[in-house]
């Protein structure tokens, strides 16, 4: 069985959340010390929430300095601003809200009600990206979450759509099996030009697509290779099936 990164197993949901908050927060406080500022790219989905909730209420969220963060979508739901399904809204009212960011450096994906297709989302975004870059591609992200779904889908990159081939740093997201159909997600060569990407996974449902993707590489949560490191964060109902753990 092959390996794309370490696979790190936490015994359930609440401790897999309180974990990934706590190594997160070092992690941007690691990049600050280096280099003045940090930048994360948030994901959508159920763990995620509840690693937003464990951030803003662990008692070291002070290591980080939050006006020094540059907070970007790994993908987004096309839907109105405000919409609460949006990851968006989810991640502002868990812990962005609440926190000491700099609007500036906060990077939504544009939403329906202010561009009329998720390509235009998608064109938007790539300019912002590239505007951060210092001129094309998009910035080499300190850190990027990543949930994964039970089809082994990472952001809006979903098993045999097109835009998992994607080219360029975004790209607007149609026929999506999970709800809603229309979404803007981030390309695979963006998420891997990320420092880190961690792959976060809680649940039974998961253990399917995280062994496949651990063994094959085939499915889009496979494919993931940042180019400093990936990490596996998954919870002992998620690690279920797989036969050989490497820690
Ligand atoms: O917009 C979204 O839904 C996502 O960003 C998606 O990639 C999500 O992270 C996974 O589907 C896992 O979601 P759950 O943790 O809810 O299963």
């Amino acid at each position: 069985m092959s390996r794309t990164g370490a696979v790190i197993v936490h015994n359930d949901a609440d401790v897999l959340a309180e974990a990934v908050a706590a190594r997160l927060l070092n992690r941007l406080a690691d990049a600050q010390a280096h280099r003045g500022e940090a930048s994360i790219v948030l994901t959508g989905g159920r763990i995620a929430a509840k690693v937003y909730q464990n951030i803003l209420g662990s008692p070291i969220r002070t290591v980080v300095d939050w006006s020094k963060v540059d907070f970007w979508w790994g993908d987004e739901r096309f839907l109105p601003s405000g919409d609460p399904e949006r990851n968006e809204t989810q991640a502002r009212e868990a812990f962005l809200d609440h926190l000491p960011v700099d609007p500036e450096r906060v990077h939504p994906m544009a939403a329906a009600d202010a561009v009329e297709t998720p390509e235009d989302a998608a064109v938007l975004y790539r300019e912002e990206l590239a505007k951060a870059a210092g001129g094309e591609g998009a910035p080499a992200f300190d850190l990027l979450l990543l949930g994964i779904g039970e089809d082994g889908h990472v952001a809006s990159l979903f098993p045999g759509n097109p835009a998992l081939e994607a080219s360029g740093s975004a790209v607007g997201v149609r026929n999506s099996p999970k709800p809603p159909s229309e979404r803007v997600s981030l390309t695979m060569s963006t998420i891997n030009a990320a420092t880190a990407a961690w792959i976060i996974a809680s649940g039974e449902g998961k253990a399917e697509a995280v062994d496949e993707s651990l063994s094959k590489g085939e499915l889009p949560a496979g494919r993931v290779k940042a180019v400093g490191h990936t990490r596996w964060l998954i919870d002992k109902d998620a690690a279920s099936q797989l036969k050989h753990l490497e820690f």
